[in-house]
């Protein structure tokens, strides 16, 4: 689990919506009254089972669609009113870079750079090259970018949304698609861009990842906020689940229902269930007490899946 903390000293919210709110022209209502805030310097996941409403909010707080109520604020300015002075202070990547694939990584590179108003064209070609850089493609930089993997492609995406310093990066699902090698790739560029300054906010329906990434974590559930904080707060925050392993597991279940474990399920010589409050060597003392013999005991730490369990009543289904 990351242990970097928002930049100390500076609590200012990049990004901060009030109610916001999408209704879809068909009626679906993908995003209900969302209260977001994201703190500068934070690597913010936001996380949701696919169809929760992350890329309809990523979409309104770019100024892409607009919500049918509420506010965005990014970087402080209004959206989407003050897009044309902020956009140029954020880097995004969404639903996949858009890149030719007959021209080579570093001619799209180019192209991009040459959209844009304010990029010196003096300095052009060096800023391509530290950014072919920064994202480990200098070596295939003269290969056309249809020759790229998934992994590749999305780096090149993300290269282009680098070429100017950024304070926010906006990425949604930044590894979708993409295999474990890929993915660590682009988790650890993530953590790289973080620790150079930049505040990122990345979408995601994989727990583990905003696990592995993330500082901080919303999580969406059908439109709707269910929790924002940290992530080793919000871990803190629930209760992990008690594993015991037994040659007693008829025994064991009754000792630890009498004494308050819920939800408890066995598999051959395992048990695991929701510990009560209280200090669990009390259920361990219990179980010898009445002669379980133990051969594990453990509690292990809550996890996001555990968090976002207890607080919806659902499982985490990536399908849904
Ligand atoms: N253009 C649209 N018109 C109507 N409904 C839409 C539109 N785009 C998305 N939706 C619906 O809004 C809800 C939220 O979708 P959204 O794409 O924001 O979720 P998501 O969390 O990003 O999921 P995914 O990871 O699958 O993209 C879904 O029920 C989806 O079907």
């Amino acid at each position: 689990m990351a242990e970097r903390t928002a930049v100390a000293g500076d609590t200012g919210a990049v990004i901060a919506t009030q109610g916001l709110t999408k209704r879809y022209r068909g009626g679906q209502l993908a995003v209900d009254a969302l209260d977001l805030s994201v703190p500068r310097g934070s690597v913010f996941g936001f996380l949701g089972p696919n169809g929760s409403g992350k890329t309809t909010t990523i979409r309104m707080l770019l100024g892409l669609i607009q919500p049918t109520g509420g506010a965005a604020h990014l970087l402080g300015e209004p959206m989407p009113g003050s897009g044309r002075r902020v956009l140029p202070r954020v880097g995004a990547l969404i639903e996949g870079p858009a890149l030719y694939g007959f021209l080579s990584g570093r001619a799209n590179l180019l192209r991009y750079d040459a959209a844009d108003p304010t990029a010196d064209p003096r300095t052009r070609a060096a800023r391509v090259d530290r950014a072919l850089e920064r994202v480990g493609l200098s070596g295939a930089a003269a290969k056309k970018a249809r020759a790229y993997s998934l992994g590749m492609k999305q780096r090149l995406g993300l290269a282009a949304a680098l070429l100017q310093p950024r304070e926010l990066l906006v990425l949604d699902e930044p590894t979708n698609g993409l295999d474990p090698q890929g993915m660590r790739e682009i988790r650890s560029l993530v953590r790289e861009l973080a620790e150079d300054g930049s505040t990122v906010f990345l979408s995601s329906h994989l727990l583990d990842e905003i696990e592995q990434v993330c500082t901080h974590t919303a999580v969406m559930h059908h439109g709707r906020l269910v929790t924002q904080g940290t992530v080793a707060e919000m871990s803190a925050g629930a209760r992990g689940r008690l594993t015991v392993t037994t040659p007693d597991p008829g025994e064991a279940a009754r000792v630890l229902k009498e004494h308050g474990v819920s939800d408890l399920s066995t598999a051959g010589e395992e048990l695991s269930g929701d510990p009560p409050p209280g200090d669990p060597a009390e259920l361990n003392t219990a179980l010898v007490r009445a002669g379980v013999r133990v051969r594990a005991f453990g509690v292990r730490q809550a996890s996001l899946e555990d968090v976002f369990v207890s607080l919806t009543g659902e499982g985490f289904d990536v399908a849904g």
